[in-house]
C-alpha cells in the first residue's frame, strides 16, 4: 500500500501553510520528514489523517484519491497517528490509552491490536494497569506508539517521537519503529533533526517553509537504484 500527496496545500486563517507539498510513502518504507519548527511536519501529519482541510491537490492510499475521506474512515483503513503532545488520558490506565481508539472505532479490534503491540514492546506489558500521568514523557512517548499501532497496521504517522527522550528510550524507540519492516508497514517520521540511527529511515524529505526542497535517499540498497 502506498501513500501519495500531490500538490497538498493547506492554509490556516487565509495563511498559507502547506503550498503544495508532494511526497511518496511506499509500501513498507520508513520515511522521514525532516523540518525546522513551524514548516509544517504537524500539518502534513494532520491532513494524511483528514484533520487538516486541504485547499487544493490529492491525498491517495492505493491509487484511491482519500482526499475527502472522514479521518474516522481513514483509522478503518489502517492509519495510526502519534501526535506529537502524546495526548494521552492521565487518569486512565497505560492499557486503556492504548484502546482508544478501539473504543471510537467498531472496527478496530483492540484486543488483536494490544496482543501485537505487548509482543512487539513487552515493557507496555508491565506498565498497562498504571495511569497515564505515573509516566515519564519518554515513557507515554511509548504508550503513544503503541496507541497509533492499535489502530496503524498499514500506515504509521509519527509526529516527533524522539522529541524530549533520553537517548536510551530514544534507542528503544527507534528499534521497535525498525522492527516494523517485517510488517509491510508504510511509516511517516517527522523530527526536526536528522535521524537518530541510520537504519531507521530509508529516504527523508526535507519541508521548508510548507514546500519540500529536497528528497534525501538514505537506505544504500535504495540509493544503488536512484
Ligand atoms: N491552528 C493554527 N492557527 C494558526 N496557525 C497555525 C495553526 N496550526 C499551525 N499553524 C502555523 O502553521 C505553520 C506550520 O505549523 P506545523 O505545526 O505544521 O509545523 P511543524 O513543522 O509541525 O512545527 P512544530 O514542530 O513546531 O510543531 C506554523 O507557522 C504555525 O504557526
Amino acid at each position: 500500500m502506498t501513500l501519495k500527496l500531490e500538490n497538498v496545500q493547506v492554509s490556516i486563517q487565509a495563511a498559507p501553510i502547506l503550498r503544495g507539498v508532494s511526497l511518496d510513502v511506499g509500501a513498507g518504507e520508513r520515511m522521514g520528514l525532516i523540518g525546522r519548527n513551524g514548516a509544517g511536519k504537524t500539518t502534513v501529519m494532520r491532513t494524511i489523517t483528514g484533520l487538516a482541510k486541504m485547499a487544493a491537490g490529492t491525498v491517495k492510499w492505493d491509487g484511491e484519491d482519500i482526499s475527502n475521506m472522514q479521518p474516522r474512515l481513514r483509522a478503518r483503513l489502517g492509519f495510526g497517528y502519534m501526535p506529537e503532545d502524546r495526548r494521552l488520558v492521565p487518569d486512565l490506565t497505560v492499557e486503556e490509552n492504548m484502546l482508544l481508539p478501539a473504543w471510537a472505532n467498531d472496527e478496530i479490534d483492540g484486543r488483536k491490536g494490544l496482543e501485537f503491540v505487548y509482543d512487539l514492546m513487552p515493557e507496555l506489558a508491565n506498565m498497562a494497569p498504571r495511569k497515564a500521568l505515573l509516566l515519564s514523557g519518554g515513557q507515554q512517548k511509548m504508550a503513544a506508539l503503541g496507541r497509533a499501532l492499535i489502530a496503524g497496521r498499514k500506515l504509521l504517522l509519527l509526529d516527533e517521537p524522539f522529541e524530549g527522550v533520553a537517548p536510551a528510550l530514544a534507542r528503544r524507540i527507534s528499534d521497535v519503529i525498525t522492527s516494523l519492516k517485517g510488517e509491510g508497514l508504510s511509516v511517516l517520521i517527522a523530527q526536526s533533526e536528522l535521524s537518530h540511527s541510520s537504519d531507521l529511515l530509508q529516504r527523508e524529505c526535507v519541508i521548508e517553509r510548507g514546500e519540500i526542497i529536497r528528497v534525501n535517499v538514505i537506505d544504500p540498497v535504495l540509493a544503488g537504484k536512484a
